[in-house]
């Protein structure tokens, strides 16, 4: 199986490292295109991969082209790609609010197409990407995108109607816990905290809150009511955080995100 990638920036690269680390293709069965020499240059050094300044190149070599260009551009590319095509090749798009049917019509209507949303935490293993299909792809192509996207992370297949909600669940969110993060530290340096000690004290915090969720299983407000001792120091917290609106504020938060996906 040969893998190839349209533009090589931050969500590709992440990708690309995954796949790569799983053995699952070897780096002389992958490609990545970029438009400049930089980006050219980590493709070969960084990845160690094949390169080129040409998007057709990608759709000639790879049996799976994943489109991982922003939302603006894509259009050109598809039109760019649009003749080198064929029917027994994937797509596999990265981008928000392209819908499978906008795909397609811009792919060519026999072309076989997956609509993902992956998050940057697949940089280091722990992306959650989502995963949607068209009509023309098989179960078990379907089961080889969600293998690939597991080499950096977890993946779910998801009807396509709920894609928006996913990009502001997971693939945004990092930016938004990434907020609540600095917002911690700043808390804690102002309480005398040197400023490293205080990212790693509220990552991990972060991190093993998470794990703790995922593993127990457990409804998130009963693992905050086992934190919250009775007239203790957590509740006072937690009286502050409902005072200033910390739900409603992550709520409108992202229903702004989903609408702005909703209209991309
Ligand atoms: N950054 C994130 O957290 C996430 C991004 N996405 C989506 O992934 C896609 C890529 O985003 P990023 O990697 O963050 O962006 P990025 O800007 O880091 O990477 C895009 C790359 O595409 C290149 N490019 C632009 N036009 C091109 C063309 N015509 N041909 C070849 N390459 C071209 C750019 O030079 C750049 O290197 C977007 O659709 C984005 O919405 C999805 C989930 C999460
Ligand atoms: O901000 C964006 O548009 C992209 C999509 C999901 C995360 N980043």
């Amino acid at each position: 199986m040969k893998i190839g990638f349209i533009g090589c920036g931050n969500m590709a690269t992440a990708m690309l490292k995954g796949i790569l680390k799983s053995g699952e293709v070897a780096a002389t069965d992958m490609i990545a295109s970029a438009k400049s020499d930089k980006t050219r240059k980590k493709i070969e050094q960084e990845l160690g991969i094949q390169k080129t300044d040409t998007n057709a190149q990608v759709v000639d070599f790879a049996d799976v082209v994943f489109l991982a260009v922003k939302p603006q551009f894509l259009e050109g590319v598809l039109n760019e790609i649009k003749d080198s095509v064929k029917e027994e090749q994937i797509f596999i798009s990265i981008a928000p609010g392209k819908t499978l049917q906008w795909l397609g019509e811009h792919l060519g209507e026999k072309t076989k197409v997956i609509r993902t949303m992956p998050n940057t935490p697949a940089m280091v293993g722990e992306g959650m990407t989502a995963l949607c299909v068209n009509e023309l792809v098989t179960e078990k192509e379907t089961a080889l995108a969600v293998k690939l996207c597991n080499t950096f992370g977890k993946t779910e297949v998801i009807p396509e109607h709920l894609m928006d909600a996913v990009v502001g669940v997971s693939g945004s969110s990092p930016a938004y816990v990434f907020m609540f993060l600095e917002a911690m530290a700043d808390a804690a340096v102002a309480d005398g905290m040197p400023r490293a000690q205080a990212y790693k004290f509220a990552a991990q915090s972060v991190l093993g809150s998470a794990k703790l969720m995922l593993e127990t299983g457990k409804h998130p407000g009963e693992l905050k009511d086992m934190v919250c001792s009775p007239a203790g120091t957590t509740i006072q917290a937690v009286r502050v955080l409902e005072e200033k609106g910390l739900r409603s504020a992550v709520i409108e938060a992202q229903t702004a995100c989903v609408k702005k996906a909703k209209g991309m």
